[in-house]
This record gives structure tokens, C-alpha cells and sequence, in this order.
């Protein structure tokens, strides 16, 4: 992939942009097309506030914020995209990658984490999704026209430009210059209002009597060792009467979860799965993994007393350390398998809102040899999500629950040009449908659960996402 060495703020005012593009077209083959991405700062705008003011219902678009590192990037549009199926498709997605990195000229020299071309990737949790109408492909993996990141103060504004023959570039220098001052105009807007006053009446899941049973039927089939673990999930489906408020449903996310991984991923036909995950599948930062294994729950008391006498019963329940220990044995040995070398800190709990998790953090330096996507197939899902052994649970949570998980539980996150990446876990989420949603929820299965507690888990997860949606 080649690098023009140049400030890219030159651009800005010396047209120089127009004639460097104009150099691309003419090195352009007959039937060939290069992507230029070019990284310029810009002031620091809100990326949400800024996906609300471009995006087009009809765009692939992505949003994904960790409040707690400062850090937020949104993804408009695509020039290159891939969807796809089945079980070679995080390898076709490796694949695709390479395949548009070598057609790009990356303008700029600098490989901080938020510049250059990140690609965008959504997989379903099965290899395939069996609903005929689910509106997201099981894979789809996307190089965005824009990008907007922020970290900490700094913004960084990608554009990906495709360049062939035909382009038509006045148009596309045009459109530059009119998105900088778009952005330009966003730098003092901010969605900083909360506004929770439409569907927060609880509601609950309906056919409980069948899912109850399934926990009951699982938990014999845990007792005849037939598995160990399984996460069943419940679908609780909502209507108003009025289309959903995506952007005000996110930024009551943000607020009431800072700690989770808020995350909007839009199909480009109206379609939007939306959420608030606590659990990251893995992040790569030149070259130092993270993961996490997370599992294991208790509500949040209401005073401290409560509170502190609930985080003590998880520490401490024999039950919930089993599900946890399944899942990070599971982790560790996927790595080691990979030829990654897993150092496991220390547990802990991740307290958030409502619910509480026994949390390990995982790091590990990465051989230069293991592509991110490699990881991502590896683990996916983990037994957080799944359960132990992996296939039989998963061959089970199909006979079980009679609805589609599509991209709940799912592996969702970005790649860039220099191996970094952050995939999460799409727990605690929504598929938002116009004037519909359907909100997902799920809790792990060992020997020793209790059905009603199991369900009242489910309930917490779910209420705690309802509560945010308008
Ligand atoms: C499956 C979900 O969450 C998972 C299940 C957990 C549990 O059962 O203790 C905890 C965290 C997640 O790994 C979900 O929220 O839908």
C-alpha cells in the first residue's frame, strides 16, 4: 500500500488535493481503480453528532464509542463492501481486506490508531441466519466513504476516495470541501439531553412457560453431561407509534451505561441494530492484545450495604465461578492455539448500571503472523455467549430458541491498515426497525442454576436497554 508523505492540511488551501487525485486517474489502467484515503485533523466534533447530520437512511453506516477511553468513530457510507456467508466468511473478510489495502494510497504519514482506512465488519452468531427476511447478511465488511474519529480532544477525518477511468473528480473534490464544512459547522453540537420518557414502562417476555422449560430440559442434559454450559436468550419485542429515535435512543445509552461499548450499525434499507455491550471480544493496539472473559452476574443493590453484599455472594458463588472459569479456560487456550502466549489478570467485578459481572482481563503481546479476523474466527462465540463444548451447545441453542439471533451476541468492530482492531461482543442490544424493536437478552446456563433467577436476569438486561430506547 503506498504512502504520499505530505501534510494533508496543505490540501485544504492549495488545491493541491484536486491535481494529486488527478495524478491517480491518469496511473489508473483501463479497467483498473485505486482508493485514495487521505487522514486530516479537524476540530474535535461529537462522531454520533456528526453520523446524525450526514448519514443517509439508504448508507451502510457504523458508530461505536468507549466512553471510558475517550474514544468514538463513525463510519458513512461505502466505497468497497462485502457480504457474505457461511463458514469460510472470516476469511473472505480477510481476504476482501487485503484485497482493497492493495489498491489504496494512504495520504499522510501518520499511523496513529485513528487515522488511515479502517474497515467495518458486523458477522451474525451463526455462519449462516436462517430467517429468510433477518435484514443484516451474515457478514458484511465495509470500507466507509467517511470516517470520523475522536480520541480524547483530537478528531481525525478520513475520506476514502475510488478513483477509476470515469470518476468524476470535480464532483468528488467538491464533496470534500462541502463535508469539512459540514463538520466545521458541527464543532459546537453536542446531543448532550436526556430524554427517557417514552416506552420506559417495563414490559416482560411473553411464552416464559416454554423458555422455562428449555432451562429446565437444559439443565438436564447438563446433569447427563451432555454439555456443561449453554446461554439461552429471550427476544422481548416493542412497538410505539412513531418511528424509534436512534440518535436520541444512543445518546440515553451513553448515558445510562458509560462503561459499555455503545454501538449503532445501520443495513442501509432502514434497518438498525443498536447497543450497549460491556463485553469487548478483542481490541489490538500496536501489536498488545485485550480480551476479556466475562461472566457471571448478580443485580446491583440498591444501597451500598446491598450492593456490596451482592458483589460478595458473586465473588464467592461456586455456580457463578464455574461459568466464568468455562469461559476463561475456554479464551486461553484458543490463544495458545493461535500461538498466543494469554497473560490473565487478576478478577474483578464489572459493575455497571444494573447488573454486575465477574470480569478476567486477558492481554498478550501477538506474534506478527496472526491476523486479527484469525482471532475473531477462533473465538467466536465464546462460551460467554455459547457455552461448553461449543458445538453441541450451539446445535442445541437452535432447537431451543425460536427466533433469529442475526448479529445479537455477535462479533462487531473495526480493522485498520496496521493490524489494530476492536471487535465486542453485541450483547445487551436492539434491532430497530422503524416503529419496532426487538431487544435481546440472555444468561448462561450451568449446573446449579435456578430457572426463575435465570429469567429475572434476563428480565434486569433487558429493562436496562428498554429503558433507553425512544
Ligand atoms: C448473554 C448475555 O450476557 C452474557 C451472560 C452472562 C451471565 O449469564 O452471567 C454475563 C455476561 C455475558 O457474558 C446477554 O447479556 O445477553
Amino acid at each position: 500500500m503506498p504512502v504520499l508523505p505530505c501534510r494533508p492540511n496543505t490540501f485544504l488551501y492549495h488545491n493541491e488535493l484536486y491535481q494529486f487525485l488527478s495524478h491517480c486517474q491518469q496511473n489508473c489502467a483501463a479497467d483498473s481503480s485505486q482508493i485514495v484515503s487521505i487522514s486530516l485533523e479537524v476540530e474535535s466534533v461529537d462522531p454520533l453528532v456528526v453520523l446524525q447530520e450526514i448519514a443517509q437512511p439508504n448508507q451502510l453506516s457504523f458508530y461505536f464509542e468507549n466512553k471510558s477511553n475517550q474514544q468514538a468513530i463513525a463510519a458513512i457510507d461505502a466505497v468497497a463492501q462485502l457480504q457474505t456467508c457461511g463458514v469460510k466468511r472470516f476469511s473472505q473478510a480477510q481476504k476482501f481486506v487485503s484485497s482493497c489495502l492493495d489498491k489504496i494510497i494512504k495520504v499522510g504519514t501518520s499511523n496513529e490508531v485513528s487515522t488511515g482506512p479502517h474497515f467495518f465488519c458486523s458477522f451474525s452468531f451463526f455462519n449462516e441466519t436462517s430467517q429468510i427476511d433477518y435484514p443484516f447478511p451474515a457478514a458484511t465488511i465495509f470500507l466507509p466513504r467517511w470516517q470520523i474519529s475522536r480520541c480524547g480532544d483530537r478528531c481525525i477525518l478520513v475520506a476514502n476516495f475510488l478513483i477509476d477511468n470515469e470518476t468524476n473528480l470535480s464532483k468528488l473534490y467538491q464533496d470534500w470541501c462541502q463535508k469539512i464544512r459540514t463538520i466545521n459547522l458541527l464543532k459546537f453540537q453536542s446531543n448532550s439531553t436526556n430524554n427517557y420518557n417514552s416506552i420506559s414502562r417495563s414490559q416482560h417476555i411473553k411464552n416464559i412457560k416454554n423458555f422455562k422449560q428449555s432451562i429446565t430440559s437444559s439443565l438436564k442434559l447438563i446433569e447427563s453431561n451432555y454439555f456443561q454450559k449453554i446461554v439461552l436468550a429471550h427476544p422481548l419485542d416493542v412497538s410505539v407509534d412513531r418511528p424509534f429515535d436512534l440518535f436520541q435512543s444512543l445518546e440515553n445509552l451513553r448515558n445510562i451505561h458509560p462503561g459499555c461499548y455503545i454501538f449503532a450499525i445501520s443495513n442501509g434499507k432502514g434497518q438498525n441494530f443498536i447497543g450497549a455491550s460491556p463485553e469487548r471480544l478483542i481490541s489490538i493496539n500496536n501489536q498488545q492484545l485485550s480480551t476479556d472473559a466475562l461472566a457471571g452476574s448478580a443485580p446491583r443493590g440498591k444501597t451500598l450495604a446491598e450492593d456490596t453484599k451482592l458483589a460478595n455472594c458473586l465473588l464467592s458463588s461456586e455456580k457463578e465461578r464455574y461459568e466464568h472459569c468455562v469461559v476463561l479456560d475456554f479464551i486461553t487456550q484458543c490463544l495458545y492455539q493461535l500461538g498466543i502466549v494469554p497473560q490473565v489478570l487478576s478478577p474483578r467485578l464489572r459493575q455497571l448500571s444494573n447488573i454486575q459481572h465477574l470480569w478476567t482481563p486477558i492481554q498478550a503481546t501477538l506474534p506478527t503472523n496472526v491476523h486479527p479476523l484469525e482471532i475473531v474466527a477462533a473465538l467466536h462465540p465464546t462460551p460467554a455467549v455459547a457455552g461448553v463444548s461449543r458445538d453441541v451447545a450451539c446445535t442445541k441453542i437452535q432447537d431451543y430458541e425460536r427466533f433469529e439471533r442475526g448479529l445479537y451476541a455477535a462479533p462487531l468492530g473495526w480493522l485498520d491498515d496496521q493490524g489494530n482492531c476492536e471487535f465486542i461482543v453485541g450483547i445487551r442490544s436492539a434491532l430497530i426497525d422503524r416503529d419496532r424493536a426487538r431487544l435481546y437478552a440472555g444468561a448462561g446456563i450451568v449446573a446449579g442454576s435456578n430457572p426463575d433467577r435465570e429469567i429475572a436476569e434476563i428480565q434486569l438486561k433487558l429493562q436496562a436497554l428498554l429503558k433507553a430506547l425512544v
